[in-house]
């Protein structure tokens, strides 16, 4: 850490603008470059576009003065990704100048907000890192309230809305739209002078079970306070990491200001396996009121496999997360004994770490209902006394999963 005279952090603050398309980043941006009273903002500009609307648009009216400030743009690629190098150069050339008070990268909006944390602390192999002479201040994430309770049920992907060129991106809108929320320490909820009051509240309520523990500033054309967005001091990459309504429901065992906007959660855990026709037509059953689950499953015909499911909005996804560690053998666990103290706590006999995880967040969602049509797709005792056997042979309309 460099630290001045006074013994203060001289490091580069940085604040991170994401945000879906059109949600108000670049209002936001000039909002900021034009109420600055005086701070020197130097800004990045990523967007995946080939020709940069949003440089051009920061640019007019010259509101950012080449010669004062400094308007960097990436173009033709995502900074979370293949500009990640170009990000830590233009950032460690920016610090390195000396002349800036902060930083703002306002980031397309298909980036991922994590790896662009990372790419803060990450360390090369000559020792060198960003976090040397800059640090990440804030993450802002801007979200329109007009939009957002729809974008966040829809199932649309990038792809269908042209969001993004490349091949491999198959991802959903919404899983992103989720990320941005989840990781951010600011929400700006701007364009509020499009939505009724109800429509306010039903915005609020999702961004706080989404992430309770975000500052919610409400926003009408990117007008926020300057305080709330530069210099905070707020982001802790471990408790970004951990920020999220379903980590926290998890760890908690519920979300704070459960009563807010009739938010609930709840984790739902069994050490029992689940009988894989019917736990697959709860999946695919309506479930009122939920907005966010996440966790993991054990299905009774695959006695190897640990299954991961989660929802955000009204799109599912399950899939493989691996293998249950009853399953691998202890000559093949890691050796750490805090790993090993960790399995052992979780260690149940007859079936060793197997089990039900399933945290639920909603609004207005009936838990006991959903814990009883739960409890349901469970084997039954008969069936359980059945035994691993003749689980294998229950049919199973899940696909196959591979590593
Ligand atoms: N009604 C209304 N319109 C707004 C508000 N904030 C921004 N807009 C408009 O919304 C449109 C998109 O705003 P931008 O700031 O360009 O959004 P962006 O997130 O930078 O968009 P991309 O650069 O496409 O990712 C513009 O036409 C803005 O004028 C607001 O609070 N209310």
């Amino acid at each position: 850490m460099t630290l001045t005279a006074q013994g203060a952090d001289a490091r580069l603050p940085v604040t991170v603008l994401s945000g879906f398309l059109g949600a108000g980043k670049t209002t936001l941006l000039n909002h900021i470059l034009a109420n600055r009273e005086g701070r020197r903002v130097a800004v990045i500009v990523n967007d995946m576009s080939e020709v940069n609307i949003d440089a051009a648009l920061v640019d007019q009216g010259g509101r950012l003065s080449r010669t004062e400030e400094k308007l960097v743009e990436m173009t033709n690629g995502c900074i979370c990704c293949t500009l990640r190098e170009d990000l830590m150069q233009e950032v460690a050339r920016l610090a390195g100048e000396g002349r800036f008070d902060a930083l703002l990268i306002e980031s397309t909006g298909i980036a991922e907000p994590m790896p662009v944390a990372a790419t803060f602390d990450f360390r090369d192999e000559d020792g060198h890192s960003l976090s040397d002479l800059a640090r990440l201040d804030t993450m802002v994430t801007v979200v329109d309230a007009s939009a957002f309770p729809r974008d966040y049920a829809s199932a649309e992907s990038l792809r269908q809305r042209g969001e993004v060129a490349g091949e491999e991106d198959g991802r959903l809108l919404v899983d992103l739209l989720v990320e941005q929320v989840e990781f951010a320490d600011i929400l700006v909820l701007n364009k509020l002078d499009l939505v009724p009051p109800e429509g306010r509240a039903q915005a609020i309520a999702l961004l706080r079970a989404l992430n309770p523990t975000a500052e919610i500033v409400e926003a009408e054309q990117g007008r926020v306070p300057l305080e709330k967005v530069l210099g905070t001091g707020r982001f802790d990459f471990a408790r970004a990491s951990q920020a999220s309504g379903w980590a926290q429901a998890l760890s908690e065992g519920h979300l704070p200001e459960s009563e807010e906007f009739g938010l609930s959660s709840f984790v739902w855990r069994a050490r029992r396996p689940l009988h894989p026709t019917r736990f697959k037509a709860f999946l695919e059953s309506d479930l009122p009121g939920v907005v966010r689950a996440k966790g993991f499953f054990w299905l009774a015909s695959r006695m190897e496999w640990a299954g991961s499911w989660q929802l955000a909005g009204s799109i599912g996804r399950h899939e493989a997360a691996g293998f249950w560690w009853a399953a691998v053998g202890p000559e093949r666990w890691p050796d750490d004994p805090d790993w090993r103290a960790g399995v052992k706590r979780l260690w149940q006999e007859p079936w060793g770490d197997r089990r039900q995880e399933l945290v639920f967040i909603g609004i207005g969602m009936e838990e006991a209902a959903l814990r009883r049509q739960l409890d349901a797709c469970l084997l039954t005792e008969a069936e359980l006394r059945q035994g691993p056997r003749a689980w294998a042979r229950l049919p199973d309309p899940f696909p196959a999963w591979s590593r």
